[in-house]
């Protein structure tokens, strides 16, 4: 004997969801085996190909399952017009087994509302991956400019080095690759300033003002002081941490970390950050007579006071705050090592 099932539908401006429901199918038991069927002629003309999904076995078995294992069948139908439909089948008046499937039951307005919002789901997801793209592709070429800029420094000066070459005559061969990069560097408080990178402004600001300050004022200003052998050792610190922590940046921009360059980006700092320090408060302690004996950017005071007032005072003032600024940095630093081998542990756990 051949039954008929309770059919729900629904529909989209695409398609038509038909729910057949068989719960009450007992292929089995008091009323033996039965055959379901039924027929719809739709209002409009559809695809060939519906497609049907089965709801999974209930019992989780891999055997071949009956009938009465699967309490429904869902087959969407694809409309060949996109459009809405006033009613689902030619015939005005409703089969008896058809009704509406008040799950997924939406009106027009309803339906046309959900386009609008995944549509526009849809073009900010894509507003969305390509401000990232464009932040990743920024920070990347940023990162590759200074590396490149680094690396041909301390290359150059370890050639330099290893041919024994005068330490007198750094300024002149590397200053002006040093100028481009550090004045460059000021993306790296833009950065932090504007949240494109998850750090805080304040160590970047210190390490901005204190290297550029000895750059452009010390040495820049300073023609005595460009031949000193200081220059070199300034310049060879400052570029024996930048080789590693600008491709170790250059990474992170893909997600991707080699564990060694992590380790170096992290850990060089530690004797490199203090020699550093040490090499710039030479270099400043130097300058101080300079700018006693040339009175340059000195501040004529009022006749009563005196004749000026040396900038060597603030080089002064200046030789304090390097160790203030250090020791922030120092403290930052320690801080992110820390941050990152803990969340390195975390992930090999
Ligand atoms: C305010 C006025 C003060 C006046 C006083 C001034 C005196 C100054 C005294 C200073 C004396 C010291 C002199 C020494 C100078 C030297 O440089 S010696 C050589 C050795 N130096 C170093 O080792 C320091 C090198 N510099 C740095 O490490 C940084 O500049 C820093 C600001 C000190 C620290 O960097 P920071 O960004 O805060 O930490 P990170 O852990 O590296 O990064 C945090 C997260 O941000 C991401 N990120 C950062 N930059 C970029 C980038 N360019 N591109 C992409 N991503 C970036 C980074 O990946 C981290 O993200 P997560 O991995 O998700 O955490």
């Amino acid at each position: 004997m051949t039954l008929t099932p309770l059919v729900y539908w629904a529909q989209r401006h695409e398609e038509i969801f038909l729910r057949v429901e068989l719960t009450d199918a007992q292929g089995h038991g008091a009323k033996g085996q039965h055959l379901y069927d039924f027929t719809l002629e739709f209002l409009l003309p559809v695809k060939a190909q519906a497609s049907e999904v089965l709801l999974p076995c209930p019992c989780s078995c891999s055997c071949p399952c009956l009938l009465t294992d699967f309490r429904q069948v869902n087959i969407s139908v694809k409309k060949e017009q996109w459009g809405w439909w006033e009613r689902l089948t030619k015939q005005e008046r409703k089969p008896l087994f058809l009704a509406p499937d008040f799950d997924c039951w939406l009106d027009e307005s309803d339906a046309e509302m959900e386009i609008k919002v995944s549509n526009e789901r849809k073009a900010s997801r894509h507003d969305e991956e390509g401000s990232i793209s464009l932040k990743t592709g920024f920070l990347f070429t940023y990162n590759l400019v200074q590396f490149l800029g680094f690396s041909w420094i301390f290359v150059n000066m370890t050639i330099r080095l290893l041919k024994f070459d005068s330490f007198y005559d750094t300024f002149h061969t590397i200053s002006s690759v040093m100028f481009f990069c550090q004045i460059l560097a000021v993306v790296e408080v833009l950065n932090a300033a504007f949240g494109l990178v998850r750090t805080s402004v304040t160590p970047n600001l210190i390490q901005l003002f204190g290297r550029n300050f000895v750059l452009f004022v010390i040495f820049g200003c300073l023609e005595e002081m460009q031949n000193k052998p200081v220059v070199f050792f300034v310049f060879y610190l400052w570029s024996a941490i930048e080789i590693f922590r600008y491709p170790f940046y250059m990474l992170g921009c893909f997600n991707t970390e080699w564990k060694i360059l992590t380790w170096l980006r992290y850990s060089l700092w530690m004797p490199l950050y203090p020699l550093g320090a040490l090499a710039e408060a030479v270099a400043v302690a130097q300058s101080i007579p300079i700018f006693d004996k040339t009175n340059l950017f000195s501040i004529p005071l009022p006749r009563a006071l005196g004749t000026s007032l040396s900038f060597s005072n603030v080089l002064r003032v200046h030789l304090v705050l390097m160790f203030l600024g250090l020791f922030l940095n120092f403290r930052h630093l320690y801080k992110q090592r820390q941050r990152r081998f803990r969340a390195t542990k975390r992930k090999a756990h």
